[in-house]
Formats: structure tokens, sequence, C-alpha cells
């Protein structure tokens, strides 16, 4: 996205854990509007990467800059109230919830009144605020198409859906980027085209800024704007897929991954 400002600018990422490197000197920025995929082999640096964005893991070197601000010493929830929204490759609903409260319990720190006072004040502009609050989580689960469960606890339903709403619930808080966590991760065919119309359609339509990590290269490739390789640590290639698919660093880092590349495409040896 020339011309846009940067949402996300990771500026000469390194990450040490004792002797392990899991990132050195990682640079990338993501634009406004884009969906942006992260991939590479296991233990490539990937979920080191994001947990440096969310501010899971502080970097040994290097800034996490969001929209131009510095973030880098901040906490995840500090992160979180600036705008970025993350969804995690394992389930992290309240499984004896309901499908609503999990959207809402999310989107308070959203309401002007806050949390406390927003319970015990039903008037005035609280209630106009907590109806608009509402509205807005109907149209997100209008949106993910999960209305028929609405009311259904968290924990009951099937693994497709409650991914589905665990994006509602990321999304709900509505992130000036969005970081999905191998949002793939365990689904069925069907399932995986569903999730994928939805990231699709929440870029192109609600404007949504996505940073990905997902292992499936079928639907990186397919809906991806740019995607970055990692390759022990390292970023080894960068740009569109067409462009990544075709460059040889990265056809020598997936060799013995051959089956995860875009079928037909034949690996050199
Ligand atoms: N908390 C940790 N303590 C020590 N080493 C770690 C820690 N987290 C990650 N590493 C190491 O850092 C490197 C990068 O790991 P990371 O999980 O970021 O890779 P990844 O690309 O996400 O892998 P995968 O695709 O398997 O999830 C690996 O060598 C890993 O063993």
């Amino acid at each position: 996205m020339a011309g846009d400002p940067a949402v996300l600018e990771a500026d000469r990422i390194s990450l040490r854990f004792g002797g392990v490197r899991a990132l050195t000197d990682v640079s990338f920025s993501v634009g406004r509007g884009e969906i942006f995929s992260i991939i590479g082999p296991n233990g490539a640096g990937k979920t080191s990467m994001v947990n440096c964005i969310s501010g899971r893991y502080r970097p040994t070197e290097g800034r996490i800059l969001l929209e131009g601000r510095d973030v880098t010493g901040l906490r995840p929830n500090r992160r979180a109230a600036l705008g970025i929204g993350r969804t995690f490759q394992n389930l992290a609903l309240f499984g004896h919830m309901s499908v609503l409260d999990n959207i809402m319990v999310g989107r308070h720190h959203l309401l002007r009144t806050g949390f406390l006072r927003g319970m015990v004040y039903w008037v005035g502009g609280a209630q106009t605020e907590e109806l608009a609050h509402r509205r807005e989580v109907e149209e997100i689960i209008d949106f993910l198409e999960i209305q028929h469960v609405r009311k259904a606890t968290a924990g009951t339903l099937s693994y497709g859906l409650r991914k589905r709403v665990e994006l509602a619930r990321a999304v709900a808080l509505k992130p000036r980027l969005i970081l999905l966590d191998e949002p793939m991760a365990g689904m069925n065919l069907e399932e995986k085209e569903d999730m994928a119309r939805f990231i699709v359609d929440l870029n192109e339509e609600w404007g949504m800024t996505v940073l990905m990590i997902e292992h499936d290269m079928g639907v990186v490739m397919d809906i991806s704007h740019r995607v970055m390789v990692l390759d022990f640590g390292r970023k080894i290639a960068e740009g569109t897929p067409e462009a990544v698919l075709a460059d040889p660093h990265v056809r020598r880092a997936y060799l013995g991954e051959a089956d995860d590349l875009v079928e037909g495409e034949p690996v050199p040896a």
C-alpha cells in the first residue's frame, strides 16, 4: 500500500531467549488496510514476532511503533487499549459464558462511562451509550453469521464456530490492527473457506488491517496483500504472494515442507 501511513512498524527487532536467537534484526511495516502474513517453517520466529507486537515479549533490541507511536515499553493491556487486537493459537473464550457475553465483555473499556459505572448507573448517557454498544455488537454478530448461536454457551459450540466467536470478540474492540494467530488451525476445509471469507470481508468492507500467521499456504497466498517469510529468526523475503512464491530462498527454506506449497508448483531440488 504505497503512500499509506504504516499502522505498524517493526524496527530491527531481535529477541533472544538465553542462547536461542528467536529473532534477528527483523524490520517490516504493515500499511493501513493491508492483509499482511508472516510465514516460515516451524521455529522460524513467527509467534515470537507476534508476541513482540502484542507486548507479551519485550524484544531484546528494536522498536515496535503503532501509527508512529513507540509502544515497545508498554504492557499488553496498554497496547490493546491503543488498538492492537488479537486472537490466539489456542482458543481463549470463556467456555461457560454465552456467545453474546463473550463478545460484550471485551468491549467495556470502549465505553466512555466505564464498566463499573455503566453497570450501576443506567440513566442518560450511560443508557444511550450501552444501547449503541449493543447495536454494534449485534452488527458484528450478523456480519460473522453467528446470530443462531448468540445465546448459546461458548463451550458447547463446534471448534470452527468458537474460532469465529473469538474473531468477533477481537473485532468488537475496534482494533486499528488485528493479529490473527493461525486462524485456520484445526479447521476443516469448509470452516477454513468461511474464515478466509470473513477475514477478507472484514478487510474490504470494514477496512480492518490484518497481520496473520498461518500455516495453510493456500489461504495465505489467496488472501494476503503482502507476505513476509522468516527462517531461523531472520527475514528472508517479503513481497506479494507471487513474488514470495517465486523467491529461491523461500523455496529452499521450505524444502522438506513441499506439501505446504501451493498445489501444482514444483519445488526445485
Ligand atoms: N519462551 C521461550 N523460551 C525459549 N525459547 C523460545 C521461547 N519461545 C520461542 N522460543 C524459541 O524461539 C524460536 C522461535 O520460536 P517461535 O515459536 O517464535 O517460532 P514459530 O515460527 O512461531 O514456530 P511454529 O510454526 O512451530 O509455531 C524457536 O527456536 C523456539 O524454540
